[in-house]
Parts: structure tokens; C-alpha cells; sequence
């Protein structure tokens, strides 16, 4: 039998097949390979004695560690307008890092009916990524989202106050996420372990319900190499083999194709200021790693 796993905890799974719900345990063999099974794999499973057990991990097609999640198909980074206002170094790390993992980022702005979203929107759309408007007071917008979670595993992240299950709460009422204490609600008070577990939408795909997301806290999360960071910001790529010098940074050269762009308008300010931002973070990691090992 074939399923997802939708929740994981002390070495128990819960296992989502076509046919309903089944606990399954692990074979030990796993522990040997020094591979777990994650909220999001899709597994192979059998009865066995009483119970039922996992016998494969079918190949992932992205992975996160913190949160644990595997096969996850779209993030949606969720940013107000205003109260609090948008910080798009933090939005431009948390989309390296999809890019990064091959995990497609989505951009949805919330509170559109205090502050029009469409500047910010458009620094994205012109970056190719998907991006939404939406007035979670009137529910505007919602539908445009949920129906792109057809069929998708999705994971939300944003900071607190955006507007993250305001916007839930319009796509899937059944979950009934209590606005402004969806905290207390889902039991994230500070003494309380949670775990990942997956929603099942009614339309087919899932929700991952992550802790770990609301409070992202990207410095600890995967620094991308330095090296690897231009190709994480797509608009980046048609410039960045026209550089003066093959081993260009894009961040202070001479005959920059990447900065050029930038001056000319065709890369947006803002993009720019995070890529040389992270850059050096990254350029820092590094070298801390290397006086270290
Ligand atoms: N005007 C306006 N207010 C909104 C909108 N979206 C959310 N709010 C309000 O903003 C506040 C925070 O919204 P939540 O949906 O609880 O935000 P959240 O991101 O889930 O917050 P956490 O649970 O702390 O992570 C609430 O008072 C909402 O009513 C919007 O589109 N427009
Ligand atoms: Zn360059």
C-alpha cells in the first residue's frame, strides 16, 4: 500500500492512503540508514502482526529539516502591507531559500484594503514568482490562492500579525483557525512541543501545519554558499554570464551585468540590497567555518 505520511511523532506515523487512515510503525532498517521517515514522504507500507509498518521511502522531491518536511511543492510567504510593514530582505532570504531547496516560492500580501500591495507586488511578478493581493476583511482575493493549492503540498510562513490565518480561515473555514489567537489555539504556548502534521484539503493536496514557520529564524535555517546565492535570485540569470569577470560576485564589480541591470531599472533596488545583504552573511559563515574546522 501506498500513502503520505501527515503526521510524525516518536517514531509513530500516520499514514494517508486512498483507502483511509492507517498508524504504521518503521522498520528498523531506517534507523540503520540513518533516514527517518518526515511528515510529507511518500511511503510504502504493510500489514505486519497486529499493527502496520513502513517498508520504503519513495524518493523526495525537496526536503526541509527545520521543520521536518519532505515533498513539499510550495511555499507561500505571507506579508502585509502595513501593521507590521513588509521587511523584504527577510521575504528575498526566505525565497533564495525555496529557490534553494526546489520548493516554488509564492508571495501573498495581505491588508491590500489599508495599503495597496501593488509596488511590492510587482517587484516579484517581474521576478517571475507567483504573488497575490488580499483583502482578508473582505475575503478578496482567497479564492485565486486556494486555487492554487489544488493538489499541492503548501506550507505558510510569515511573521505574526500578517494576516496568515485570517487568510486560512477565508480558503478552508473547516479548519477554524481562531484569528489573533491561533497561537493558544493549536497549543503553541511556549511549554508545548508541536509537531508537523498535514491538513487534507477537500479539493485534494495538503497544508502543513509548521511551527517552526511562523518564527523562521533564517540565520538558523540554511545559509545559502556564497556561490550559489546569484542563481537563488531568478531575474539574476540573464545577466549574470554577460559580467565582466568570470568570477564576479555581483556585488561591487566593475562591468557588473547584474549592477547594470540594477542601475538601468530592470532588477529591482530592494532585490539587489538582500542578494549583497545575504552575500556577505554568507561570506562570513564561511570563514568562521574555516578557522573552525
Ligand atoms: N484590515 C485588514 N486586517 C487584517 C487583514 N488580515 C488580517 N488582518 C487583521 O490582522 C490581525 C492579525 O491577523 P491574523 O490572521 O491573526 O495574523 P497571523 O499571521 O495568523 O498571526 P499569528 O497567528 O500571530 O501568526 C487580526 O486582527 C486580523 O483581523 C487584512 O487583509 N486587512
Ligand atoms: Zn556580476
Amino acid at each position: 500500500m501506498t500513502g503520505i505520511i501527515t503526521k510524525a511523532i516518536g517514531g509513530l506515523y500516520t499514514v494517508d492512503a486512498s483507502d483511509g487512515i492507517y498508524e504504521c510503525n518503521a522498520r528498523g532498517v531506517f534507523r540503520k540508514k540513518k533516514i527517518s521517515p518526515m511528515c510529507g514522504d511518500r511511503v510504502n507500507f504493510k500489514a505486519a502482526g497486529e499493527g502496520f509498518v513502513i517498508e520504503e521511502i519513495l524518493p523526495r522531491s525537496s526536503e526541509l529539516i527545520r521543520p521536518p518536511l519532505a515533498n513539499l511543492d510550495l511555499l507561500v510567504f505571507v506579508s502585509s502591507t502595513v501593521e507590521p510593514r513588509p521587511n523584504t530582505l527577510l521575504l528575498d532570504k526566505f525565497i533564495a531559500i525555496a529557490e534553494f531547496k526546489g520548493i516554488r516560492p509564492v508571495v501573498v500580501f495581505t491588508k491590500v484594503d489599508k495599503q495597496s500591495g501593488a509596488e511590492l507586488a510587482e517587484i516579484y511578478r517581474s521576478a517571475g514568482i507567483d504573488v497575490f493581493e488580499c483583502d482578508n476583511v473582505t475575503g478578496e482575493g482567497s479564492a485565486e490562492v486556494k486555487a492554487m493549492l489544488q493538489g499541492k503540498l503548501s506550507a505558510f510562513t510569515g511573521n505574526t500579525g500578517v494576516g496568515k490565518s485570517s487568510l486560512l480561515n477565508n480558503m478552508f473555514p473547516e479548519l477554524e483557525l481562531a484569528t489573533g489567537e491561533i497561537s493558544k489555539k493549536l497549543g503553541r504556548g511556549r511549554h508545548t512541543t508541536r509537531h508537523v502534521q498535514l491538513y487534507k484539503l477537500e479539493g485534494g493536496g495538503y497544508i502543513a501545519d509548521t511551527p517552526g514557520f511562523s518564527s523562521f529564524d533564517t540565520n538558523r535555517y540554511d545559509i545559502i554558499f556564497k556561490e550559489k546565492l546569484a542563481g537563488c535570485f531568478v531575474e539574476f540569470a540573464d545577466y549574470t554570464d554577460k559580467c565582466r569577470f568570470p568570477d564576479c560576485s555581483h556585488t561591487k564589480e566593475k562591468g557588473c551585468a547584474v549592477i547594470e541591470a540594477v542601475k538601468a531599472g530592470e532588477i529591482p533596488q530592494s532585490r539587489f540590497d538582500s542578494y549583497v545583504q545575504m552575500y556577505e552573511e554568507a561570506k562570513q559563515l564561511k570563514e568562521w567555518e574555516y578557522k573552525n574546522d
